[in-house]
């Protein structure tokens, strides 16, 4: 076949695939993809294996939960079961189709070119697509993550494969799992977790450090362990060593501690949820003189440009948010920026919130608590239980809280979260003053609060946190 030339070369269908629009219409472009999953689909993770499965899966699975926490309601209810089968058709019916749709009708534009196989770069203007080799003018890497693999004796035994999952599998999984342990201690982790012990399997979360969601704000991520160890099991501190087959069928895997000790859990199923890592490395982006970092992230500027200007990079192969609204909005501005490279954009400077849909579901966005510390950086605390707010009481909810660190001298937000009940709906209002420089003060006097919405919550910790800063600057002479 002659070696096709392209005026865009875009390589990842995720967030990549929304560039392309009637704007595009005059130009040659190749849309190079090698899909997602055993069956190879088209459209990126979050359509097929990531956000948007998980979240349809982890909505039924808090509605199964209910009834943990119903009795506190002096309600009587109980779940009678899950048909796995029919919510997996049901979730699959619908982003399956939505892949097949978006893959015909990109096929169907005459100017673009699908390729799905494999594409790695020969030099900075030629990649090899499968055996086909291309070149372009200006290439768009939007070729996201993969599970990080670990090496670990037994992972890569070919008759354990069946029982060895990632993300991209265990939601299509053909039966829901008797015993399930993850290994992993993340967002994933946690989700997962969720979603297979309200939908009945008997779950084992084991991680290699002391706390889930290390990322996280510390005493959000204390929370949620404690309230993940009180629906599943949660074991801290191990790290697996081995995968093998049991006697009695399943898997037998053994873990060890710091300090040596061994311990042995048996699996129907195993899901490895270490963390990911970008896909720069399978691209062989350095042969195109692409820069890329000791994580293996693409770097980019502000306007998503690589060290080549020429090409452009965004989403999880080059930013270690590793979230879909940041691949989203980072590929808007790959967009304009293709589109009018005299008058560049930059992407949104603004906090990055991130939502985690477990039971209870979190919300975080900006600072930790142990990064302001650790920065030396003078900031207000505020943590606003939900049991003081009327709705909290109907909710009988004795967990949840939002907390809020405040700039003290500005009264701005420097970073907030919130874990409970409506917890990403709730969060979002304190996204909403951070990113439009809302300070405390006005955020709550400013506005009607709905009695007796949940939101109270926020509002209550939004006037706590005006009042400190208040009652500072007075003890400072600066009022
Ligand atoms: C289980 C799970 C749940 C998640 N839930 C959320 C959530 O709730 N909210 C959220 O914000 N984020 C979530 N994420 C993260 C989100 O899915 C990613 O941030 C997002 O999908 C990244 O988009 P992208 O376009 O960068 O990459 P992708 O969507 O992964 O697209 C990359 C594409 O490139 C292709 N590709 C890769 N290498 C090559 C190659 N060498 N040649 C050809 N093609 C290639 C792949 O096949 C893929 O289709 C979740 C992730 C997982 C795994
Ligand atoms: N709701 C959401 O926004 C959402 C949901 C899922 C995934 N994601 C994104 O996907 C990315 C990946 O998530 P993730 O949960 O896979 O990764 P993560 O990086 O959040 O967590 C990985 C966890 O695995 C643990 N770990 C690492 N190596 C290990 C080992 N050898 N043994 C045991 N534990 C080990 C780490 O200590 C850590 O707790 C994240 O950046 C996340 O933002 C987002």
């Amino acid at each position: 076949m002659a070696q096709e030339h392209f005026d865009i070369c875009i390589i990842g269908s995720g967030s990549g695939n929304s560039i392309i629009d009637e704007q595009f219409d005059d130009k040659a472009i190749a849309l190079v993809d090698r899909g997602v999953g055993e069956d190879l689909w088209f459209g990126g993770t979050c359509l097929n294996a990531g956000c948007i499965p998980t979240k349809m899966m982890a909505a039924p699975a808090t509605m199964a939960a209910t009834g943990e926490h119903a009795g506190r309601l002096n309600v009587d209810l109980h779940v009678d079961g899950v048909d796995f089968a029919a919510l997996q058709q049901r979730v699959f019916g619908r982003t399956n189709g939505i892949s097949q749709a978006g893959l015909a009708w990109r096929e169907s534009n005459e100017n673009v070119t699908v390729l799905r196989e494999a594409a790695a770069f020969v030099d900075e203007h030629t990649l090899q697509v499968g055996r086909q080799t291309i070149t372009a003018a200006q290439f768009v890497i939007a070729a996201g993550s993969r599970t990080r693999v670990l090496d670990v004796p037994g992972l890569d035994d070919p008759d354990l494969a069946g029982m060895v999952h990632t993300s991209e599998t265990i939601l299509r999984i053909k039966q829901l799992p008797g015993r399930l342990v993850i290994v992993g201690g993340g967002v994933e982790a946690l989700e997962f977790g969720h979603i297979f012990t309200s939908f009945g399997s008997r779950v084992t979360l084991v991680n290699r450090s002391d706390r889930l969601l290390r990322k996280i704000d510390e005493e959000l991520a204390r929370r949620a362990t404690e309230l993940a160890a009180q629906r599943f099991s949660v074991r801290l501190n191990q790290e697996l060593s081995s995968v093998e087959p049991a006697k009695r069928g399943g898997l037998l895997l053994r873990f060890t501690d710091p300090s040596g000790t061994e311990y042995r859990y048996n699996a129907d199923a195993l899901l490895l949820v270490p963390g990911r890592v970008p896909n720069g490395d399978q691209l062989n982006v350095t042969a195109a003189g692409v820069d890329v970092d000791a994580a293996g992230f693409v770097v980019t500027d502000e306007y998503q440009r690589t060290s080549r200007p020429h090409i452009w990079a965004l989403g999880d192969v080059c930013d270690p948010h590793m979230l879909k609204h940041v691949a989203n909005a980072e590929a808007r501005t790959v967009q304009h920026n293709l589109l009018h490279p005299d008058e560049p954009v930059t992407r949104p400077t603004v906090p990055v919130p991130q939502a985690v849909f477990t039971q209870p579901p979190i919300m975080v966005v900006g600072a930790t608590e142990q990064a302001l510390r650790e920065a030396g950086t003078d900031y207000v605390k505020v943590v606003q239980p939900y049991a003081t707010v009327a709705y909290g009481w109907a909710l009988e909810d004795e967990t949840g809280f939002v907390k809020l660190l405040v700039d003290p001298a500005t009264g701005m937000l420097l970073g907030a979260g919130v874990i409970g009940p409506e917890a990403p709906d709730l969060g979002q209002l304190l996204v909403t003053a951070m990113s439009f420089g809302i300070d405390v003060g006005t955020m709550a006097r400013g506005q009607y609060w709905a009695h007796p919405e949940l939101a109270e919550v926020v509002e209550n910790a939004l006037l706590s946190a005006a009042a400190e800063c208040d009652r500072r600057a007075e003890q400072e002479g600066r009022s």
